[in-house]
């Protein structure tokens, strides 16, 4: 799957233009495919169809899709909802339709004749704002948009749904519900992240002439993470190897407070794959999870009166961190002023790959600047209310578009950001991003966190890039709990059920 942005959208359009191709043509083909699309999903025959057009190329191609529509039958009617379009291309695919047997009218002008026509309309499409749309829709438009969902029939978006960002997949709140979407050339970021499902619907690509040539130096931004591409990148496991070949993880993890974080994160890392994984913790921690963690190697350390573990540990960390192919940091570490230190230490003087969850990023949002002085390069996992406290932006203001913000951290700080949601995306410093297809609500349950940080700093120790470790992580656990769902159920499942499902994650890989 390519995936292309609204910038690079424009450049490959501009490219082709090299190759005896037109706006006009592409805009031809655009709408000629929709209507193709629309009639592979629908019959049109002797249906009304409703088109709501904006003033923009996205209208243009509406126009294209009603003459094409009308064509093969359909009674069509064609709504303009800002007045005439506004590029050359849209206002001449508006006079090709004057002469055919097709009504335009302008919203609002004739409000008795739309209530009629909806009430009649068999489908409806929607070309009114396509990748050129970003920030809300104003009043105008939420009308129209709210009016197009109320209807209750089919709704066919022409490249993305009114009202969404394609870049981004920020929605707005009467953004267009649409039952498919046809997407020209390429999907869009939006298209293609799985929360955007119920706007996008079934997401169909419509090849439209745009020749190969015209993408060569158009890199995507946008990686898909699926079953391929994760399988594609783990580890290979080669016979005449030992554990030392396989890396060696150090887990700086728990307190008394919080034993089982360390255990999740622990458990987690040696099930996936690394040679070594070291627990650093408290004296009474490894104590108490000995029996828990037979395969790991344990470094207890000194802990303070409150149970968690004292800065006194720093140089027995810093040296073992030295011994290790990538560190963990911050499961269930506690939020106290040694741990805070503990952290920037490790921030300050680790060599190694570094893998930053929970309290590790709490402390972290006390004194972002650390991140500047960082040794090595680092991974950080936020959800949403840690990304908050990290990028002190509010948490309204990233719910909506968590994307944006991440990959402005990740570029001004220099790590990878996994922003875990409902549907996870990687954002590294270059401006590129892993969209993850995997995973399900059961797995918004305490200790999953945990489980994810084993598994992205067990991938980086085994030698995978930040980003690939990072997102093969998110996808690996995401399949896991997918099975354990499915075993469990999305409520009774448990993050160690997590766990114990990614010995079958990993046997379905072959290789
Ligand atoms: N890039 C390409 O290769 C092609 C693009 N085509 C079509 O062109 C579309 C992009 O067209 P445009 O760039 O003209 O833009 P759109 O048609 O998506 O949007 C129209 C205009 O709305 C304005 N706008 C954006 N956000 C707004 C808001 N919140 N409130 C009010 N107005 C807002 C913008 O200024 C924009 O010019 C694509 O989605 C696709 O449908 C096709 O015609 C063929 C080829
Ligand atoms: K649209």
């Amino acid at each position: 799957m390519r995936i292309l942005t609204s910038e690079q959208m424009k450049t490959v359009e501009r490219n082709s233009l090299n190759y005896s191709m037109s706006c006009e043509r592409l805009m031809e083909n655009a709408g000629s495919a929709a209507a193709a699309a629309i009639r592979r999903a629908a019959d049109v025959e002797g249906r009304y169809v409703t088109i709501f057009c904006g003033r923009g190329n996205n209208g243009g191609d509406g126009f294209v899709a009603a003459r094409r529509l009308s064509e093969a039958g359909a009674n069509v009617a064609v709504v303009l909802t800002d007045g005439d379009p506004k590029t050359p291309e849209a206002a001449e695919m508006l006079r090709r339709i004057g002469v055919m047997d097709i009504a335009v009218v302008g919203y609002g002008d004739d409000p008795e004749y739309l209530t009629e026509r909806l009430a009649s309309t068999d489908l409806l499409v929607d070309a009114i704002y396509g990748t050129g749309f970003h920030g809300e829709l104003d009043g105008r438009h939420r009308d129209v948009c709210r009016l197009i969902n109320g209807v209750g029939v089919r709704v066919f978006a022409l490249d993305i749904p009114s009202g969404v960002n394609a870049d981004t997949g920020e929605a707005d709140p009467c953004a267009v519900r649409a039952g498919m979407t046809v997407v020209f050339d390429s999907d869009k970021p939006a298209t293609a992240m799985p929360a955007a499902a119920e706007y996008c619907g079934e997401v169909v690509v419509a090849d439209i002439g745009i020749p190969p040539e015209a993408h060569e130096g158009v890199e995507p931004l946008f990686t898909l993470v699926d079953r391929g591409w994760v399988f594609d990148r783990l580890p290979r496991r080669r016979r005449n190897t030992h554990k030392g070949d396989y890396g060696k993880l150090l887990n700086v993890a728990g307190s008394q407070r919080y034993m089982g974080a360390a255990v999740l994160s622990t458990l987690a890392a040696m099930r996936s794959g690394a040679g070594y994984v070291t627990l650093a913790s408290t004296k009474e921690v490894c104590r108490t999870v000995l029996p828990m963690l037979p395969e790991a190697v344990l470094l207890p350390l000194a802990q303070n009166p409150d149970g968690s573990l004292s800065y006194k540990a720093m140089d027995a960390l810093l040296e073992a961190a030295e011994r290790s192919t990538a560190v963990l940091a911050g499961n269930g570490l506690g939020t106290g002023p040694d741990a805070c230190r503990i952290v920037y230490e490790l921030v300050r003087r680790v060599s190694r790959p570094l893998v930053i969850d929970a309290d590790g990023i709490n402390a972290l949002a006390r004194n972002i600047d650390i991140l500047k002085d960082k040794k090595a390069e680092v991974i950080l996992t936020p959800h949403l209310m840690e990304l908050s406290r990290l990028t002190t932006l509010p948490l309204e203001q990233l719910r909506p578009d968590p994307l944006t913000a991440g990959k402005a951290f990740a570029r001004e700080y220099g790590v990878t950001v996994v922003l875990k949601g409902a549907h996870t995306l990687t954002a590294a410093p270059g401006e590129r991003v892993w969209i993850n297809t995997t995973g399900n609500a059961g797995l918004a349950k305490a200790g999953s966190g945990d489980v994810l940080a084993g598994l992205v700093g067990a991938l980086a120790a085994q030698g995978r890039s930040p980003e690939e470790a990072a997102a093969c992580g998110v996808w690996l656990h995401g399949m896991a709990g997918d099975y354990a769902a499915g075993e469990f159920s999305q409520y009774a499942m448990l993050a160690r059920d997590v766990i114990d499902a990614l010995p079958r994650v990993f046997a379905d890989n072959d290789r």
